[in-house]
């Protein structure tokens, strides 16, 4: 068994290596290979894998870091990717410039998840090319390379053969922290979901056979927040970190949710449950229904980006110069949690055919009856060597299904606009993006991120 990491020069690569490690026997893998496009970057994060591999957890794995797609992917079983195309540079870029216009700049929503699609569209087809040129014919793709919903669009619609299943890892992240608020583990919740990626609601969340959603929404409105009761001992240092950008030294997984900029995510869902109770809301769609709010509280000048930057990258790059310099490991410099596990689960999933339940972007096909049959929706569905088995629901609420189709749309005249290089429909795809106060600003936007991402963006004419 292979599993290669695409963007094996991730932030999340030593995390991901760990949780794959940990289940070696029901992956039985042989050989983790590591292939980025930036050797140096690559470099440094081999070494901490195999510190990872060899030192840590003393496996007999072997690993290969690499930079040449036919050492990458010759008989790969699996291929896990997670390409963030332009870095967090672009990234930067993608949140700051709708943010100067007044309007909401972010990796994945809105305007800025728009560019970063572009980037990402033809990079992840060549992905596939190689992956289909050089892995095993039974090969998997588990893509979580963002604007996932953008991404499984192309894939959908360039390389409808490709066997790729994208996925997110913010609903089990929300899922966390709702089994930290209910006191209970995780392992007892089953929940259902519908949405598109970063754009969904969970209609139920149940804990051990018991609907606990009217339970959450006490909670929720009880703390005017949903953050476990423990982190929110101190509100005013929440809110001050908060409105500095400041994550601070630590670096537990849940911890990182309080601080910084993601201190105004979990208090979104209050907010927008405060007016739409009936269903728990994924995080992302506070930039969509607050808009206005969100802009108010961001600072263009220092953004999410910057945050990861200077925390997560910075603190994984350093430890991993400390280790070269002194041999010496800080295992809290790198990130390790649910995002690795979930991964590694759902290729355990798909290799020992075991049906379990997962949630992932996939084609609709009639799982959720009021919603296009090709559109990519993020629903629950039974994974086994074949791939995934979407759940029927019931048609969707009218609100609902509204805000989705906007958003598809966009979404799909983006990834249209893409493969004819049409300037005409990707602006309808910014203008028609909820986030747009109105044409002029879409295209005043547009016009900038043309010339921000030059060298990635295909032509638009
Ligand atoms: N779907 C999810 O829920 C989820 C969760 C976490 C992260 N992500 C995504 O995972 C990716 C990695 O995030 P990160 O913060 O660790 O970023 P990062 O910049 O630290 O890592 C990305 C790596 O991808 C490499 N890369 C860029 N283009 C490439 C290409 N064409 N081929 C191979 N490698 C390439 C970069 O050199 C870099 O080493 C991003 O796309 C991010 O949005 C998704
Ligand atoms: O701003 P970032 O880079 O820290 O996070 C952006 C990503 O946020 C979500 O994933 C989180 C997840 O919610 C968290 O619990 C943990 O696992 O880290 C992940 C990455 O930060 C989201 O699902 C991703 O798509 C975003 O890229
Ligand atoms: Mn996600």
């Amino acid at each position: 068994m292979i599993i290669t990491l695409a963007g094996g020069g991730s932030t999340f690569t030593p995390g991901i290596v760990k949780s794959i490690a940990l289940r070696k026997d029901e992956l039985e893998v042989d050989e983790i290979r590591l292939y980025d496009i930036n050797e140096e970057r690559q470099r440094k994060v081999g070494v901490l894998v195999d510190w990872i591999l060899h030192e840590d957890l003393k496996l007999d794995i072997k690993l290969t870091v690499t930079t040449d797609k036919a050492e990458a992917f010759t008989d790969a079983d699996f291929v896990f990717a997670q390409m963030r195309v332009g870095g967090y540079a672009m990234r930067e870029q993608d949140e700051k410039i709708p943010l100067r216009h007044g309007c909401v700049g972010q990796e994945t929503c809105g305007c800025g998840g728009l560019a970063y699609g572009m980037r990402t569209i033809f990079p992840m087809v060549e992905l596939i090319d190689d992956v289909e040129k050089y892995a095993k014919p039974t090969y998997w793709i588990l893509n979580y390379s963002n604007p996932a919903a953008i991404v499984s669009e192309a894939c959908r619609v360039l390389r409808p053969k490709a066997r790729i299943i994208n996925i997110c890892d913010m609903p089990i992240a929300i899922i966390d922290v709702v089994a930290a608020a209910l006191e209970c583990s995780k392992k007892d919740i089953v929940y259902d979901y519908f949405g598109l990626n970063h754009f969904g609601w969970f209609t139920s969340i149940e804990v051990n056979g018991e609907e606990a959603l009217p339970r959450l929404r006490e909670y929720i409105k009880e703390h005017e927040i949903l953050l476990p009761a423990a982190f929110l001992a101190d509100k005013q240092s929440l809110m001050k970190a908060a409105k500095s950008g400041d994550e601070g030294d630590e670096n537990p997984e849940q911890n990182r949710h309080t601080k910084g900029s993601w201190y105004y995510v979990w208090k979104g869902v209050y907010e927008i449950m405060e007016l739409f109770p009936e269903y728990l809301p994924n995080t992302y769609l506070n930039y969509y229904l607050q808009q206005k709010e969100f802009v108010e509280h961001s600072n263009p000048e220092r953004t999410r980006a910057n945050e990861v930057e200077e925390t997560r990258e910075k603190n994984l790059f350093d430890g991993i110069d400390r280790y070269e310099k002194t041999g010496e490991i800080d295992e809290s410099v790198f990130y390790a949690g649910s995002h690795g596990d979930w991964i590694a689960d759902l290729a355990i999933a798909l290799k020992n055919d075991t049906k379990a339940r997962f949630l992932v972007i996939t084609e609709n096909r009639g799982a959720l009856p009021n919603m296009p049959y090709d559109a990519m929706v993020e629903v629950p569905a039974y994974i086994g060597k074949k791939g995934p088995e979407v759940i029927c629901q019931d048609p969707i609420p009218l609100f609902q299904q509204g805000l989705m189709m906007q958003q598809l749309n966009s979404e799909k005249l983006l990834v249209q606009g893409a493969i004819e290089g049409s300037y005409e429909k990707v602006l309808q795809a910014f203008t028609l993006n909820k986030t747009m106060p109105s044409m002029t600003v879409a295209k005043e936007i547009l016009d900038d991120m043309i010339e921000a991402n030059k060298g990635y963006w295909p032509e638009l004419h």
